[in-house]
């Protein structure tokens, strides 16, 4: 387990001065080159440190940056982030690269703060033009890299206060740590355990996406008309997978061959407001998510009193997403088997048996192919990416209480029915 320490460390450095780089030298910085590879890392020190290849294939001969935007509220850090990415590669010239970083206090929880890495090799070196002027725009925290001719390299800050500038700190290697560090901020940042939580951040935009009151009255609406002693008459059984592995064509055969009621996360109420989110940060997006299911779950006590219920994905897609988006690099990142991250939320209708659909990367293509309807961002990436399919996919399997059972759904419609309605009547004396 990580050492719980929710302090949020971010947050309360952005109320300092932006430059007081003393506050970055407890912290390790990562730099990610791609997500196959290892990521670096190193520490400020105000002693130099070992010299080291990976830092010098690093930093190589070009002008060196790191950039993060600094906010004082979660919700503004994470859209302030995302306007720092935007800004970046739209003015960088050619010549730039621009890598993603974090940095972090090794296996303590929501210590994460992301940002950039620049490294400009550009004709025109325009990178520290850039970089000031977006610092000037805004709560946007700069440094500088620079070789000695010793070999080292030094840290400086970017800033207008004279003595704060001249502050000089060596860069030096540091070791990996035990826990990826983009696990560190997942709880109550991507995935969400008790509905109060994302019912928060969703308050907390209200101002910027007017959408949310909306759809917080839905939430609001649904429980109160929900009935909350759920006596467990009917089976609820939930369907999952990977996009195209057949769930529209199961769930809709099982709701005929079971009498069934059908329902599904994020629920149709929601449907109008899905796209808006779908294009906010991970934080928004998943908070609003989190908030369907509990919507779904809502009508899942009212309908499951009169007849089992089939559900078209619920938490398990929730959360197995969101860790997978969350999570960078290989599936080897991901948070160990075990891990309360993977624990169903204590405040959210458990089902009675949840599904996992699953098919060769292959099938799913060519099933996707043959569709040929359009597809959501995730979707086309989790095409081309398959680092992150498989981190989706072993994402559902880690996820306890309920974990999913895994069924075979590469055969033809009518055996996987067979297949699925005999598992529910095994498992749920259907
Ligand atoms: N068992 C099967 N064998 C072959 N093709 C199938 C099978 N089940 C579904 N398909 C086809 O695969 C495509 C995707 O199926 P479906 O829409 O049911 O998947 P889905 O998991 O609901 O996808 P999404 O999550 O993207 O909505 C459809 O064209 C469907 O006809
Ligand atoms: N309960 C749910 C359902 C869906 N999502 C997210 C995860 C993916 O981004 C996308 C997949 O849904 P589809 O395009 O197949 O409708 O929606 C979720 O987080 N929780």
């Amino acid at each position: 387990m990580f050492t719980l320490h929710c302090k949020p460390i971010g947050y309360r450095m952005a109320n300092r001065s932006m430059s007081r780089l003393a506050q970055w030298c407890s912290r390790v910085f990562m730099v990610e080159i791609n997500e196959k590879t290892e990521p670096i890392y190193f520490a400020l020190s105000s002693k130099p440190g070992a010299r080291n290849s990976e830092l010098e294939a690093l930093f190589g001969s070009g002008k060196l940056f790191s950039v993060c935007a600094l906010c004082d509220g979660r919700v503004q850090s994470a859209r302030s982030h995302v306007h720092l990415k935007t800004a970046l590669a739209e003015k960088l010239a050619p010549g730039c690269d621009l890598f993603d970083t974090a940095s972090f206090l090794p296996d303590v929880n929501n210590s994460l703060i992301r940002g950039f890495f620049l490294r400009d090799n550009s004709a025109l070196s325009s990178a520290e033009r850039v970089v000031t002027q977006l610092q000037q725009k805004g709560s946007v925290c700069v440094f500088r890299y620079t070789r000695e001719e010793n070999g080292h390299y030094l840290c400086s800050a970017v800033t207008d206060e004279p003595a704060e500038r001249e502050r000089i700190y060596y860069v030096t290697p540091a070791p990996a740590p035990q826990h990826h560090p983009s696990t560190l901020n997942i709880i109550n940042s991507d995935v969400f355990y008790q509905m109060a939580e994302a019912y928060k951040v969703l308050q907390e935009c209200s101002d910027v996406i007017p959408e949310s009151k909306a759809v917080l009255e839905l939430v609001e609406e649904q429980q109160l008309e929900s009935n909350s002693s759920h006596d467990k008459r009917f089976p609820v059984i939930v369907i999952e997978g990977l996009d195209a592995t057949g769930k529209t064509t199961l769930t809709c055969s099982l709701q005929k061959a079971l009498g069934a009621v059908l329902l599904k996360s994020p629920p149709e109420c929601l449907a109008q407001f899905r796209q808006r989110f779908d294009a906010e940060p991970p934080l928004i997006r998943r908070a609003f998510y989190a908030l369907g299911n509990y919507i779904t779950a809502a009508q899942i006590a009212r309908e499951s009193s009169h007849a089992p219920v089939i559900v078209d994905r619920y938490w398990h897609s929730t959360a197995a997403y969101a860790i997978a988006t969350a999570v960078s690099g290989r599936e080897e990142n991901l948070p160990a088997v075990g891990s309360e991250i993977y624990e169903w939320p204590s405040d959210l209708l458990r089902p009675s048996l949840v599904l996992l659909l699953s098919v060769s990367p292959e099938e799913r293509l060519r099933r996707l192919t043959h569709r040929g309807l359009d597809k959501t961002e995730e979707e086309s990436q989790l095409e081309i990416n398959h680092l992150f399919r498989r981190k989706v996919d072993e994402a559902y399997k880690r996820i306890q209480n309920p974990a999913c059972m895994v069924v075979d759904a590469s055969p033809s419609p009518d055996h996987v029915l067979e297949q699925v309605l005999c598992l529910i009547r095994n498992k749920c004396n259907l």
